[in-house]
């Protein structure tokens, strides 16, 4: 099973007059491990280290360039996306640790090899929003905009419903626009960092095919958080700020980080330990419905998979003694989505053809036929269908849906016809949420199947490793020598 995170450590240089020697974070030769020094003074007054270690999939120290980092792990996400992948590129750690500085670099290269691979074969839209404070949500492209929603949409998505939606065309267009999105974040000066990011940002790029157009949209989501601080991280308002605002804010950011948190320790703390008399147990619950990044990182997060999915964690760090606690947190969670991660359920068809959100437009047709006489025949449903599949016909509003309906009709269309697009809706509408029950069901079996197969797995380990051990202790073999 493929791991959907891929986590990197990305040390910024110091910025103080003098530096620790040897330096507080290291890395292997693999680059892959990094051993953080935590100074600890003992009772001698000599100045000792506690060693800790952490595994990431690479870390990068200060001398590092950014450009190394996106070719060896953004780039490739860019294929991805255009096949109808989403990608998750997400900057975690402290505030001042150089977060924004990573994720808007990335993003500059990444819209410029999105162009370069092929994406005027696709529709591209963004979307950009920040969540500020305790639930506000701000659209980036519109100041004026406050009816922006991050939802669920019926096939289990996470959807910025009336955010404005950009069309772009080219390279150059679209640096434009998320340029112009970056630059309308709320940023304050705080002790750590003159421009401290104060919102979570999210960027979303989606990639519609031309050729296609009921494929699901493949997306990159750039997601700049607001950094973990401390109150010592604040330095004394100025202006129209008042230190309680910025105590509110901290206050915010830091609650959103933890239900963040949640998420990662619910995707990765252990299943309970596979015996047969649990192998039944439920699968863990993340809980992104928990704040509103979580809901938009739904896909991040989620154990259940509707599309494939990538996450790229870029775990930010100073290089400071005076960070070095924060350092150790950041590191702890990011580590976490390396060694043990509960690897993502894909959701398969259900097999007696009930699931809705599996049905092509032929099948979809044939129920409309069934349920929608008179106001339907085999002469306007077509139409009416569009060749559109299950999966995209549930997630039409309401409004669409009778507007189709109508438009298709050919004959006289009045309140008895209306009447009949009513019932026919209802009757589609229950379909809909008896279809996302039954995927709910389905997914929770796989996941017993796959704890079932692990306890098998163990089973038959132990039953080797017992053999094995009966067989040394037979008198030839246990007194024959060995040999190298
Ligand atoms: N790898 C790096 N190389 C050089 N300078 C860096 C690097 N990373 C960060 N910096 C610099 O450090 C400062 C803080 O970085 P940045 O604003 O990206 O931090 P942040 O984590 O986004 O902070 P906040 O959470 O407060 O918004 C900036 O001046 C930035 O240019």
């Amino acid at each position: 099973m493929e791991r959907d995170f891929t986590v990197l450590f990305r040390v910024r240089p110091s910025f103080l007059p003098t530096t620790s020697s040897p330096p507080l974070i290291s890395t292997d030769d693999s680059q892959t491990q990094a051993t953080v020094l935590e100074p600890r003074t003992n009772i001698h007054t000599s100045a000792t280290h506690t060693e800790h270690a952490f595994t990431s999939d690479q870390c990068y120290l200060p001398s590092a360039q950014t450009e190394d980092l996106f070719s060896t792990h953004v780039e490739p996400l860019i294929p991805f996306v255009l096949s109808g992948g989403y990608a998750t590129v997400l900057a975690y750690g402290q505030t001042g640790s150089g977060k924004t500085h990573t994720l808007s670099a990335c993003s500059r290269l990444a819209i410029t090899s999105l162009f370069a691979s092929n994406a005027d074969k696709c529709d591209v839209t963004l979307q950009a929003i920040e969540i500020y404070g305790k639930n506000k949500v701000n659209d980036l492209f519109d100041a004026s905009n406050a009816r922006v929603l991050i939802a669920e949409n019926i096939a289990g998505s996470s959807t910025f419903a009336k955010a404005t939606t950009k069309t772009v065309l080219t390279a150059e267009e679209m640096l434009a626009q998320v340029e112009g999105a970056w630059a309308q974040r709320i940023t304050r000066g705080t002790e750590k960092n003159p421009q401290s990011s104060r919102s979570h940002a999210l960027i979303r790029i989606m990639c519609q095919p031309k050729r296609d157009k009921n494929a699901t949209p493949g997306v990159l989501q750039l997601v700049d958080l607001a950094g973990s601080e401390r109150a010592a991280d604040h330095s004394p308002a100025s202006g129209a700020t008042s230190n309680a605002t910025r105590m509110a804010e901290t206050v915010a950011i830091n609650t959103s980080l933890m239900t963040l948190k949640s998420c990662i320790r619910a995707r990765t703390s252990p299943a309970p330990p596979p015996t047969t008399g649990n192998a039944g147990a439920a699968a863990p619950h993340i809980p992104f419905r928990s704040s509103k990044l979580t809901l938009a990182l739904k896909e991040a997060f989620d154990l259940y998979s509707r599309q494939p999915t990538h996450t790229l964690f870029i775990a930010t760090a100073s290089p400071d003694q005076v960070d070095i606690a924060a350092t150790l947190n950041t590191f702890r969670y990011a580590s976490a989505l390396v060694s043990s991660p509960h690897a993502r359920i894909e959701l398969q068809p259900d097999p007696l053809g009930r699931n809705v959100f599996f049905w092509s437009s032929a099948r979809l047709s044939e129920w409309l036929l069934k349920y929608g006489a008179p106001i339907l025949s085999s002469n306007n449903v077509a139409g009416l269908v569009d060749g559109i599949d299950g999966a995209r016909f549930a997630k039409l509003p309401e409004g669409d849906f009778y507007a189709r309906i109508q438009n298709a009709s050919t004959g006289p269309w009045g309140g008895k016809q209306e009447a009949a697009a009513k019932e026919l809706y209802l009757k589609w509408w229950k379909l809909v949420i008896a279809s996302r029950t039954l995927s709910q069901k389905a997914l929770e079996e796989q996941w017993k199947l796959r704890q079932a197969e692990k306890v098998r797995a163990e089973e038959e380990e132990t039953r080797q490793d017992k053999e094995v051990q009966r067989l040394m202790r037979l008198p030839g073999i246990a007194a024959a020598p060995t040999t190298a």
